[in-house]
């Protein structure tokens, strides 16, 4: 099968069950859990007694077979609860189908779902798993007044809305005879593999022009535009072990599918067990190196880092202001892993007073909060509490990280507005070094991939989990994170 490449997506249709939410097994089993509901358990071959009647002969069987002292009526409405209840409080989304559709909006492309679900329970579910935004269009079969086996009119109304050709429009289903409707209507067919369809593999790869074993693997193998790799800065020290500091930045960046690039603050002589020596740049040099940046190659995000003197701070606070630098996202680095002290404490007031109105975000951890803001840090409203004060002093959005507390890995935006949680497993790694420097440049380049700052946080945060969870073990002290952890290529063998 071939790889899809982004520009040929002019228009996207998405099957909603099986594609976009995780919802086959409840339409597989809703007999079942209905049965559950009233105390019953179901006998194993219910669903496929089940599967070839009518909605009516279905409720008469479970009245009879189950001996229900209920209407059938009154049985088909407790299903339908069932249903409405799974769709409005449990579907999550398919593994990859954020990113997916996030990543369609960055380049612009519309998308619409196409679905025989009734439009209450699609909106319900959309709007609470988060993806009703990326969605410029629900249809469904009942509307459009065919189903999707016995006509491709809902895809084609589907795509005269987006008004793109059906040979431009990516149809991305998971049944078969959906697959071959949207073929014969000349769309270009997705599909995606879904367990509750496993025995179908065979003729939906006969009716589809891409095959994928799950949109985890579409996602990795969709060909962006090679020649358009958008150019971020990280303002930051030298790490000699790599693992934190501008090394961490590049690498994050590379990554994350950007183009680093760096102006480097202080050369740092440190290991995982410790820093040994400091030496800050002449501010002079600090400020050619943005200059160049600058002047050449404008970066659509700055990441900033370890800052030690107020005689840098100033340089790139006037840099910064000078060149009208976009989406800053400032990482105010205090104390190392290993416990070395990085900034001198009169350069702590510089950075609030000069940096923080100039950044977009700032990801204090919670040692950090604290010397900002004075409070003390014990629990979720001290979180709340501090960040709402740093946003009160400084009008910066605030990223709380919880990599310092004891028992979950939870940080907390604040944007001015809404305090929004990002839910992190704490992963049982003690190597964390430079755990700070990945996240914020992570962040940075996502917004300069024109993401929002709460999906650029959230896909930040997947991102640092996923370099934790590899267990790199590098060093005798705190060691780094593995930052090529989901990059796969022939050179990587
Ligand atoms: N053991 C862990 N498991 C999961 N996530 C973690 C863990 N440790 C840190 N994180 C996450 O890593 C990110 C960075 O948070 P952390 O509080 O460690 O920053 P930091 O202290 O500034 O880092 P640095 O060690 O570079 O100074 C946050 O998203 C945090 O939740
Ligand atoms: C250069 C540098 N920047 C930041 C940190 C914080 O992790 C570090 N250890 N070293």
């Amino acid at each position: 099968m071939k790889k899809i490449v982004i520009s040929d997506i002019k228009g996207a249709i998405f099957d909603m069950d099986g594609v976009l939410l995780d919802s086959m097994p409840m339409w597989d089993h809703a007999g079942e859990m209905y049965l559950a509901g009233q105390g019953i358990q179901a006998e194993p071959d219910l669903e496929k007694v089940l599967f070839t009647m009518t909605m009516m002969k279905g409720a008469e069987y479970m009245q009879e077979h189950y001996g229900l002292e209920l209407s059938a009526k009154e049985i088909i409405d407790g299903i339908n609860e069932t249903v409405r209840d799974f769709y409005a409080n449990k579907v999550e989304p398919k593994s990859g189908v954020p990113e997916l559709l996030r990543f369609l909006k960055r380049y612009d492309i519309p998308v619409t779902v196409a679905t025989s679900t009734d439009r209450c329970h699609v909106e319900a579910a959309l709007v609470r798993t988060g993806l009703m935004k990326y969605v410029d269009r629900i249809f469904t079969c009942s509307e459009v007044g065919v189903g999707k086996a016995a006509s491709p009119k809902i895809y084609e109304m589907a795509a005269e809305f987006m008004g793109t050709p059906a040979s431009d429009t990516f149809v991305f289903e998971d049944a078969y005879h959906a697959a071959e409707t949207a073929q014969n209507g000349g769309f270009v067919v997705v599909g995606l593999f879904d367990e509750s369809s496993r025995d179908r593999q065979g003729d939906l790869i006969a009716h589809c022009d891409h095959y994928f074993k799950s949109m985890d693997d579409m996602l990795c193998s969709i060909n962006s535009d090679r020649s358009r790799l958008v150019p971020v800065l990280t303002i930051a020290g030298s790490d000699s072990s790599g693992g934190a500091g501008v090394q961490a930045d590049l690498k994050t960046m590379q990554a994350n599918g950007v183009f680093g690039m760096s102006a480097i603050t202080a050369l740092t002589a440190q290991n995982t067990t410790g820093v040994t020596a400091i030496m800050n740049v002449i501010p002079d040099v600090l400020g050619a190196q943005i200059d160049a940046v600058f002047t050449d190659i404008r970066p659509k995000a700055v990441k900033i880092g370890m800052v030690s003197v107020p005689e840098l701070i100033d340089v790139i606070a006037d840099r910064l202001a000078r060149y009208n630098a976009e989406n800053v996202v400032l990482d105010p680095v205090m104390v190392a892993t290993s416990g070395a002290k990085l900034i001198s404490d009169d350069a702590v007031e510089v950075m609030t007073g000069k940096l923080f109105p100039l950044a977009k975000l700032i990801t204090p951890n919670i040692p950090e909060t604290e010397a900002l803001t004075g409070i003390s840090v014990k629990s979720v409203a001290d979180m709340e509490n501090a960040a709402r004060c740093i946003y009160g002093k400084y009008g910066c959005a605030v990223l709380v990280k919880g990599g310092h507390s004891i028992n979950d890995a939870n940080d907390m935006l604040f944007d001015g507005e809404n305090i929004t949680w990002f839910s992190g497993k704490r992963i049982d790694n003690p190597n964390t070094h430079g755990t700070g420097c990945t996240l914020s440049s992570a962040i940075a380049s996502n917004l300069a991939k024109e993401y929002d700052v709460s999906d650029s946080v959230r896909m930040a945060k997947q991102y640092i989990s996923g370099a934790l969870a590899a267990m790199l073990d590098l060093g005798s002290g705190s060691g780094p994170l593995n930052h090529g952890f989901d990059i796969r290529s022939r050179y990587m063998l």
